[in-house]
């Protein structure tokens, strides 16, 4: 961060809604200062006013209370400084890409000889060359979303704003699109001097941003900030960066104790091995969108199988899931979702596998397994072996009913596959995508 005067300051901001009869706290208290030269990233569940802040900055809104400054002055009207990137394209499906992105300078009254190159100039540097005059239904989405940046940047914004711009786009259009973006922000081949992108991509934060803003909702306040360090190109599989993923889920999952006292060991491990429950991925889904529709997102336990038609070791087998996942906390008889659940809860089927996936590679079960298919030859192992090396620390019926699980969540994260014509448990590959288009 730097001494300057930031780009923008929002001031004790708070954003008021009405819904029926009730008046609600959609934003509460927001005190955040954006720099020049600085990547923010905002996460939080759904709801917890992400989308009301960025309408506030761009203008788009006035907040309730408080103030907006842009470059130390108060904002009037809409932000001429900034625009939006949205997640879904939002494209003029009439229009070819030339004319998508002329569009924005037509509407800022820019002349027509400057339009036209800055517009061709813009196409080009997305990556687009070649593709001028197609149609958006002739682009796949991660071509169509590069219209989207193109046009946002054809005004030059000093802030860039983007609501998660990756997320309706396949793992490996999003990934190369990434890249690509981080290649046009660091090598300071656009105008822009600030970018504040909302998402809900835990990997995506940290794989771009310089700063972590972590919100929560009812009512939607910041209630962590963290810095990003880590010098760009970042590697995902990076000791670093798999610490910094799990500091964010621990701070989201609202986790207090060390992990190994959390966790327990794995086998072979001194001190006693934490069995698996034994819960389906449907089943736990299923819970924490209970939950997450339940007020105050908290439930009594004790009501629960009444309430959910299940008997009460199935319902203390689903507590045990969600709380060792560190999607919900246990306290006095009441379980309550963390912002961590709230996310799984409204995630896309793709970021919820990808939570899953982070928060079981944790625990030791899951970690020895996939450490003894590492070492195995070509990453493989007969189910025999592994409920062999299970019935060291479980009796018989334990032992496979572990193992059954294990493949159950493996297979969900996407982290193995298993074949069960062969009866072989494989480790699947970790994608690496390409990073050009
Ligand atoms: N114009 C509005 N009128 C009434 N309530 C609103 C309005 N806009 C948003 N809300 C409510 O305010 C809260 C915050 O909404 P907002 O869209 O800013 O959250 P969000 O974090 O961006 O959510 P998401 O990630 O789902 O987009 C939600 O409860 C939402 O239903």
């Amino acid at each position: 961060m730097t001494d300057q005067k930031p780009l923008l300051q929002l001031i004790h901001v708070q954003q008021l809604y009405t819904s029926g009869q009730r008046r609600f706290v959609a934003v509460q208290d927001v005190n955040l200062a954006i720099h020049e030269g600085e990547f923010v990233a905002l996460l939080g569940p759904s709801g917890c006013g992400k989308s009301t802040l960025l309408r506030i900055i761009t203008g788009l809104q006035k907040p309730s209370e408080g103030q907006v400054l842009y470059r130390g002055t108060p904002l009037q009207g809409v932000n001429p400084y900034a625009t939006i990137v949205f997640q879904t394209f939002a494209l003029f499906p009439w229009l070819t890409v030339k004319e998508n992105v002329e569009l924005a300078l037509i509407a800022r009254g820019v002349p027509a000889e400057t339009r036209i190159s800055r517009t061709l100039d813009l196409i080009d540097r997305v990556g687009l060359d070649g593709f001028e005059t197609a149609y958006p239904r002739e682009l796949s989405g991660g071509m169509r979303q590069k219209v989207g940046f193109a046009r946002a940047m054809a005004v030059e914004p000093e802030l860039l704003c983007l609501d998660e711009p990756f997320s309706a786009l396949d793992v490996l259009s999003a990934e190369s699109l990434r890249g690509e973006l981080l290649e046009l922000w660091l090598s300071g081949k656009i105008p822009t001097r600030a970018i504040l992108m909302v998402t809900h991509n835990i990997e995506e934060a940290i794989l771009m941003a310089d700063r972590l803003i972590i919100m929560d909702k009812d009512p939607g306040r910041i209630v962590a900030e963290m810095p990003i360090t880590l010098t760009h190109p970042r590697q995902r599989k990076s000791l670093e960066f798999q610490d910094l993923v799990d500091q964010v889920y621990a701070l989201l999952a609202g986790q207090t104790q060390p992990e190994p006292i959390e966790l327990g060991s794995a086998p072979g491990e001194p001190g006693k091995t934490r069995a698996l429950p034994r819960i389906t991925i449907n089943d736990l889904a299923g819970f924490v969108e209970y939950l997450n529709e339940q007020p105050g997102h908290r439930a009594d336990i004790y009501q629960l199988p009444e309430d959910l038609g299940i008997d009460s070791d199935h319902v203390l087998r689903l507590t045990e899931t969600t709380e060792l996942l560190g999607f919900a906390t246990i306290e006095k008889g009441d379980i309550q979702l963390t912002p961590l659940g709230e996310t799984f809860a409204e995630a896309s089927i793709l970021a919820r596998k990808e939570i899953f996936a982070t928060r079981i590679r944790r625990l030791p079960l899951v970690r020895w397994l996939l450490n003894l298919l590492r070492r195995a030859e070509e990453n493989r192992l007969d189910w025999d072996f592994v409920l062999a090396a299970l019935e060291l620390e479980f009796p018989p019926d334990e032992a496979e009913q572990q193992l059954d699980i294990l493949i159950d969540w493996g297979r969900y994260a996407e982290i193995l596959s298993y074949d069960d014509n062969q009866g072989v448990i494989i480790l699947e590959p970790v994608a690496t995508p390409e990073r050009a288009m």
